[in-house]
């Protein structure tokens, strides 16, 4: 990822905790302007804490955080960046059209037209009440509210989740559509990850609060490959690093042989890679 100076959003050595429990330890990352950035991580990874302390919602221990070059405000969402919570509060009783008449009573920038159309491409009549929508389309009205701001910045915690594969299809192609026709920075949880591979450009794993890996989906693939073989590989893999073991076969970073007698050199897929990082422990992180 790239570094500060043009990211849509970055942490510098984040610390945030609950108590006692340590919910992000030395956080660091930077996401590229007009990337789509898919954050994957276990349940309790702390992937809806970093998105709370992007949006302003937390305070960080310590470390920095930046959105679009300023501190998040917890007053109230910095101009420029849009959020959906992982459980979509909108107001039951309110009907879509209501939804989209608040939507611009609080953005100066908001595009009916826009926020319209999304809600028309989903075939949810605005006259609905947001009680008898299903969690599709309740997803497909936070969206349209999201983005009717028309935001640089497009904050989704766990969009996918709850979803049938249809209505993730249409979900994905709408994001998909918006990050390619208004260059919108996207950044979305997960902690599964086939459901934000085919739309992520870039990868932030998270373990137990750490950053596990994150980078470019191609670099990351072109940095690591899979050895399989007899024995132990450690000195045939110069300045590369085995990240996991597993049998026979082991996934290593590092600059990918053409061959090796006696042994079998393949690319991995991403979700090796994301498999392999979310099993290493703190100490093997180190
Ligand atoms: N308000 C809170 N009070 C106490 N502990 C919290 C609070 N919010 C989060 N935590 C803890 O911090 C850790 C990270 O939680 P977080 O919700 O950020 O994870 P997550 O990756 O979003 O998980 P999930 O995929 O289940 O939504 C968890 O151990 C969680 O129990």
């Amino acid at each position: 990822m790239s570094e500060a100076a043009d990211s849509a959003l970055s942490m510098r050595a984040v610390d945030k905790s609950f108590g006692s429990k340590q919910a992000l330890r030395q956080c660091s990352f930077d996401v590229e302007r007009g990337s789509v950035t898919a954050i994957v991580g276990a349940n309790g990874a702390g992937k809806s804490t970093l998105m709370s302390l992007a949006v302003g919602l937390l305070e960080a221990d310590s470390g920095e955080v930046s959105v679009l070059g300023r501190s998040p405000d917890r007053n109230g969402i910095c101009p420029g960046l849009a959020y959906v919570a992982q459980h979509k509060p909108l107001y039951s009783g309110f009907t879509v059209t209501d939804i989209l008449r608040f939507g611009a009573k609080s953005n100066a920038q908001w595009d009916n037209a826009y926020a319209l159309h999304l809600i028309d491409d989903a075939q949810i009549p605005p006259s609905a009440r947001v009680k008898t929508l299903s969690p599709g389309q309740r997803t497909r009205v936070a969206l349209a509210l999201a983005l009717g701001r028309r935001p640089e910045v497009l904050l989704l915690d766990e969009p996918l989740a709850e979803l049938d594969p249809v209505a993730r299809r249409s979900v994905v192609r709408a994001l998909m559509t918006d990050a390619a026709e208004h260059g919108t920075t996207v950044v979305l949880s997960s902690h599964v990850l086939s459901e934000v591979a085919e739309i992520a450009d870039q990868l932030l794993i998270l373990g137990s609060g750490r950053v596990r890996l994150s980078g470019s989906v191609d670099e990351l693939l072109g940095e690591h490959y899979l050895l399989t073989g007899p024995a132990d590989p450690t000195a045939l893999i110069g300045a590369g690093a085995i990240v996991e073991s597993q049998q026979r076969a082991h996934l290593v970073r590092g600059p990918r042989p053409d061959r090796l007698d006696g042994w079998r050199v393949d690319p991995p897929n991403l979700e090796d890679i994301v498999l392999a990082y979310l099993t290493t422990t703190d100490e093997e992180a180190a």
